[in-house]
């Protein structure tokens, strides 16, 4: 049931990656990615909003947030360098499925958009971005996470 990418399209995903997430003093160019990220999604998805109330997503440079924020692409960062390892993928999918699947009001169509957003930003973030190697790896990470997810958010059964 699980489609993920072949070892040398992982690689190349991860060296890819892992020369922007790796890098030392790369602290502020990885939140500044992981803040554009969000500041994207609630252009594009600004009811998206009310998801983020707990993490104080009203003062986007309140420490909450921006701790928020630094899970998130940390969470990414996971995924990325599991890629390798399919038990490991699984068992980081599965843990993330969950960590979603317990936010009401998340849905697959949030991951769709947050899909566009990431494929704009992160070849401008990366010094090299191989396509069709990235299509690969992450969409099916997405679909592992989305797993069970309600397809949008009207159309959860409350
Ligand atoms: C690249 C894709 C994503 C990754 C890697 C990711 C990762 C994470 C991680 C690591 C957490 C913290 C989990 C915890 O500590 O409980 C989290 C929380 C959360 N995520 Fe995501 N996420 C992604 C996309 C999304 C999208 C598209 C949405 C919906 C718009 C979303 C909604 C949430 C919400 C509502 C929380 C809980 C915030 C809180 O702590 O109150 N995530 N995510």
């Amino acid at each position: 049931e699980y489609h993920f990418c072949v070892k040398c399209d992982a690689e190349v995903v991860k060296a890819q990656w892992n020369v922007f997430y790796a890098a030392p003093n790369s602290g502020a160019s990885k939140y500044m990615l992981a803040s554009h990220i969000f500041h994207r999604l609630f252009i594009e998805n600004p009811d998206a909003k009310k998801l983020f109330t707990r993490v104080n997503v009203h003062d986007q440079s309140s420490p909450e947030f921006q701790a928020h924020v630094v899970r998130v692409i940390n969470g990414l960062d996971l995924c990325i360098n599991s890629l390798t390892s399919r038990p490991l993928l699984e068992s980081v999918t599965d843990h993330m499925a969950t960590q979603h699947f317990v936010r009401q009001g998340v849905s697959q169509a949030h991951f769709d958009v947050m899909e566009k957003i990431l494929f704009e930003l992160l070849p401008q973030a990366l010094d090299e971005f191989n396509y069709d190697a990235w299509t690969s790896c992450l969409v099916p990470v997405k679909k592992a996470i989305v797993r069970g997810l309600p397809a949008t958010a009207e159309s959860y059964q409350w």
